[in-house]
């Protein structure tokens, strides 16, 4: 009988043998030589092997698949069921003459994978008493993650299984990893027993604290802590990428980075230094996202060329008051090796690039940054901020990879000269936006619901962009979707929102209709209000049971949420406290001084002169504390240190203005007598006042034949969002009244979204036109959006570097169009196609008196040009075209020297870097011909030879006009050039 009848015939008893005695291993062995001998590939024995699949399914499955494969296969396998159950065969299975001589001819093996697919069954023999130390050489090597290693030491796996599972990894490690394990293999044969550890250097004590540092940090960073309060939410669930970039001084790098990047080479600015920066603004995701780091090193996910990764927050850091060594701080504060310290420790010096340390809120650490004191011996102890700057600095551990968070404030140049490189966090893209949304809420229906409004109220669908508050709308959707028109616009509204949520989720408030509600909970608000109020004013963020107890804080204002209980991977102190999120302190730090009655009356003017006045005089008191006397050079790092101090003083300045606007007004009229509340109202209003008006006198008057311009300091930007926050015309309308300037420069100024919303609300009350110069920030589309009720008092707008699509264009066109004073635009370096190309085109055609358009290093070719040459026809008023870096090529030069021969205005033309060639040159050529208007011609670097540019010689014949035609980096050869610029001088070659 045939192999193929035969295995049909005698399945049940095929299947009998295999599993009656309810071990897998029977069949395992069977799949072992079949897969030895390349009868099974991976896919199929991954098809057969389903994990937690009955042993019986598994072994049909098998069957199967060998008689769907042919009568070879069927005769191996049984060949292979005669060598693992021989006692079966003849008693149950008459198969014995099919069976003999069926060995198989092995293949050569020319790679080590292939030999551990060909030596299987042999292997997982030989690898079943040393798994445990065949792992600790593939750990030592880099070539298994901690994950791994556990996955692969599952209690429920027999030895052989382990074999298996351990072959299984290896393989689909690549060949080092199996020559790796073929050498252990050997060297054991050799020697008899279990390979000599020395040979990878790595104590076997390490892998214990490898595997209980892993198991820690992933304990640690498995739930967001915003969510402790209310609901246990996995990060696994709902980490959404932030939108991580480079800084734009980075040339060359353009767009979004991802997770791994960070420690990528991209953007590297110093070689030597090992430190890398994530700087990002208050909630822009920065925790999280070291958080996320370390969960995905834990689970061996990512990050894993380093085999240990030491977190550390610089806020728990705070609270060390001894002296430490290096040794000390790892252990002590990360992880402690429960043997053989010494000889860890001994491994992680002499390893320093398989190692990773990361500390979180540089910016919270009190003192500041200095390199001062050199501390180069890991065995001194020093106090933990010398320790920690030694390390940044890279006297200590050199070598190990440091990646440190900050908001950009605390970052000064001491610091900025030991840094790798820097990455950026901006928050979420608006695609981020929706990605976070739908994983907060399981159902989609809800989900929806609450983007639908999100894009019906723009201002929100700004504040979104900050991750901090993403959370919050997400958190409180009911109350979002319940608020019809009056939905939130303001940061101070979103932060009432979730305070009335916590509030009321904790115990319904009786009288919720109305301006009730606050009175209800009057104490517990008073009591984290002051808990907040003193950490703001002495910078303290965590909260012992002592300053608990000073403020008056109760288990039951402690179970409304707003606090949860520090954690750290070991912690120093027993229970300890802190606000979810410390822009929530500095909302309750505004609460208070809001509401209580014992606030000093200076309280309110030190908010708001403190970032001034800190800047000015350090020595001054700030929010009513002495500083410590200084020295002059001393005060530039105590500005570092302060920063975070002043962005939560400033914080919670906003934040008192929105409270204290007269759509809130009514809340604290309930609680506190009006004349208290109005007296602080008029108090903000007054401050706001001075502080611009500071900022005013301080523009330089403009040199002769300039435009006044006033370069804005970040500072202007909070007064600007403070005035938004109070929500009143008024205001804004006095405070621009006292502006008088031509051009507006608010160049790198973290101008995202939010900021384009509080900008716009109070610049349409300028009294004339300005040029709006918004470069290198993060407008995005969204920012846009809100930036267009003041275009009709811009003149110019200037959006280099801003992240802005063609959909964002769409929208700001539309505008602009229809605003007289509107005549230039600049968005150089955004992520604009030909889709954009129609509107400018709709807008030259509309508009004759638009004199610049400059589009240059997007994504434009022939077709947009083709599309703007449509409006360029018909336009009888543009002077600056730029069209630098672009992808226009010929067809597209042609199609512009068509519709621009003719132009008595155009001035400039840049069509640098274009691909533009012979043909595009001596259509351009047309121009210059025809021109009595155009000065200069830009055609650098554009593959143009000599026929090129015989072209625009000749041209230039005929024009005296023209002043230059630059020709830099084109394809001429030196006699060419020579030769050329003899012929014509107004050639910039
Ligand atoms: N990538 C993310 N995915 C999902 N949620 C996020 C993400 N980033 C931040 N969040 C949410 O925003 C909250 C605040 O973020 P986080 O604490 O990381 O900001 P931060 O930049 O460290 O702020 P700060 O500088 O004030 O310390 C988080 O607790 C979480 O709820």
């Amino acid at each position: 009988m045939f192999s193929k009848e035969l295995v049909l015939k005698h399945r049940t008893e095929i299947l009998h043998a295999l599993c009656s005695s309810g071990s897998a291993e029977p069949l395992e062995r069977v799949l072992d030589i079949l897969l030895a001998q390349g009868e099974l590939l991976c896919e199929d024995y991954q098809n057969i092997q389903v994990p937690g699949r009955a042993l019986y399914t598994n072994a049909r499955q098998l069957l199967d698949l060998v008689y769907t494969k042919g009568v070879n296969t069927c005769m191996l396998f049984l060949a292979a069921l005669k060598q693992v159950l021989p006692e079966a065969h003849g008693a149950t299975i008459p198969f014995s003459e099919c069976c003999s001589n069926l060995e198989k001819k092995q293949e050569p093996q020319t790679t080590f994978t292939q030999t551990l697919l060909a030596q299987r069954p042999s292997l997982v023999s030989q690898l079943q008493d040393c798994t445990d130390d065949a792992l600790d050489a593939l750990l030592a090597s880099g070539h298994f993650t901690p994950a791994e290693y556990d996955e692969v030491q599952l209690p429920i796996h027999t030895p052989s299984q382990k074999a298996r599972r351990l072959l299984d990894h290896v393989r689909s490690k690549g060949e080092v990893a199996a020559e790796i394990l073929l050498q252990y293999i050997q060297q054991k044969q050799t020697s008899g027993s279990p390979v000599n550890k020395e040979k990878w250097n790595t104590p076997k004590e390490f892998f214990k604290y490898q595997k209980k540092l892993s198991s820690s940090l992933a304990a640690q960073s498995c739930f967001l802590s915003t969510y402790g309060g209310t609901s246990n939410m996995s990060l696994e669930d709902i980490y959404t990428e932030g939108h991580l970039e480079l800084p734009h001084d980075c040339i060359g790098v353009h767009g979004s980075l991802g997770l791994e990047d960070i420690i990528g080479v991209a953007g590297t600015v110093n070689e030597e230094a090992d430190t890398i920066l994530v700087s990002g603004e208050a909630g822009s995701g920065k925790s999280t996202l070291l958080q996320r780091l370390h969960l995905l090193w834990a689970q061996g996910a990512a990050f894993q060329d380093f085999l240990l990764l030491f977190p550390f927050s610089c806020r728990r850091l705070n609270s060390e008051q001894r002296e430490l060594s290096v040794k000390d701080l790892l252990f002590q504060h990360c992880c402690w090796p429960d043997r053989e310290q010494d000889e860890i420790f001994q491994f992680i010096l002499d390893h320093p690039h398989l190692i990773l340390f990361t500390f979180d809120g540089l910016d919270e650490l009190k003192q500041s940054f200095s390199d001062e004191h050199r501390l180069c011996c890991p065995t001194q102890c020093a106090p933990v901020p010398i320790l920690l700057f030694n390390l940044l600095q890279g006297c200590l551990m050199k070598g190990v990879q440091k990646i440190v968070t900050s908001r950009p404030e605390a970052v000064g140049p001491a610091l900025k000269k030991h840094l790798r490189k820097e990455v950026l966090l901006k928050g979420f893209s608006q695609a981020g936006i929706g990605c976070f949304v739908r994983k907060h809420h399981s159902d989609p229906t809800v989900a929806a619901k609450v983007l639908e409004s999100l894009q019906t109220n723009t201002a929100l669908l700004g504040l979104c962009h900050s991750p901090v508050l993403c959370w919050i709308v997400s958190q409180c959707h009911k109350e979002l979707l319940g608020c019809g028109d009056g939905s939130p616009q303001t940061i101070t509204d979103v932060y009432l929102m979730i305070l009335r949520h916590f509030l009321q989720h904790k115990s319904p408030v009786k009288n919720s209709i109305g301006f009730g509600w606050i009175k209800e909970h009057l104490d517990t608000v008073l009591h984290l209000g002051q808990l907040a109020f003193e950490g703001i004013r002495t910078s303290c963020y965590i909260f012992s049971d002592t300053e608990m107890n000073a403020c008056g804080v109760t288990e039951k204002d402690i179970s409304t949420g707003f606090l949860t209980q520090s954690t750290g991977l070991s912690s120093v102190h027993a229970k300890m406290y802190e606000f979810l999120h410390v822009t929530m302190q500095c909302f309750f730090a505004a609460l208070y001084t809001v509401l209580s009655t014992n606030t000093d009356h200076y309280i309110i003017p030190k908010l708001f002169e403190s970032h001034v006045m800190k800047e000015m005089n350090m020595n001054s008191t700030c929010f009513g504390i002495c500083l410590p006397s200084v020295e002059q050079q001393q005060q530039v790092s105590e500005r570092e240190a302060m920063a975070v101090e002043i962005t939560n003083l400033q914080m919670t300045a906003t934040f008192l203005s929105g409270l204290l606007s007269q759509r809130h007004r009514s809340l604290w009229l309930n609680c506190c007598p009006r004349a208290t509340v109005e007296k602080k109202v008029k108090e903000v209003v007054r401050c706001l006042s001075k502080s611009l008006r500071k900022h005013f006198r301080s523009i330089p008057k403009p040199v002769d034949g300039e435009k006044k311009s006033m370069h804005a300091m970040p500072d202007f930007v909070w007064l600007v969002k403070c005035i938004y926050e109070m929500q009143e015309s008024s205001i804004a309308k006095d405070a621009m009244s006292k502006l008088d300037v031509n051009h507006l420069k608010l160049t790198y100024c973290n101008i995202g979204p939010v900021e384009c919303t509080a900008l716009t609300f109070v610049l349409q009350h300028l009294k004339n036109p300005v040029g709006l110069q918004l470069d290198y920030n993060s407008v995005g589309d969204v920012g846009v959006e809100q930036l267009l009720p003041c275009m009709p008092i811009c003149y110019s707008l200037y959006l280099r570097n801003n992240n802005i699509t063609d959909e964002g264009i769409s929208k700001l066109i539309a505008k602009v169009i229809q605003c007289d004073n509107f005549q230039k635009i600049a968005l150089f370096n955004n992520m604009l196609t030909d889709a954009c190309t129609q509107h400018f085109s709709q807008l030259l055609k509309t508009k004759q008196n638009f004199i610049s358009l400059r589009l240059g290093n997007n994504n434009i070719t022939a077709e947009g040009a083709k599309q703007l040459a449509q409006g360029l026809k018909v336009n009888h008023s543009l002077q600056y075209l730029g069209l630098w870096g672009n992808k226009i090529g010929d067809v597209g030069a042609e199609a512009l020297a068509n519709a621009l021969e003719s132009s008595k205005t155009l001035v400039w033309l840049s069509l640098v870097c274009n691909g533009v060639g012979n043909a595009g040159a001596c259509a351009l050529a047309n121009i210059i011909k025809n021109s009595t208007s155009l000065e200069e011609l830009w055609l650098t670097d554009n593959c143009i030879t000599k026929t090129g540019a015989e072209c625009l010689i000749q041209a230039l014949e005929h024009n005296t006009h023209v002043k230059s035609v630059w020709l830099k980096n084109n394809n001429l050869s030196v006699e060419e050039v020579e030769e050329m610029a003899q012929r014509e001088p107004r050639l910039i070659l």
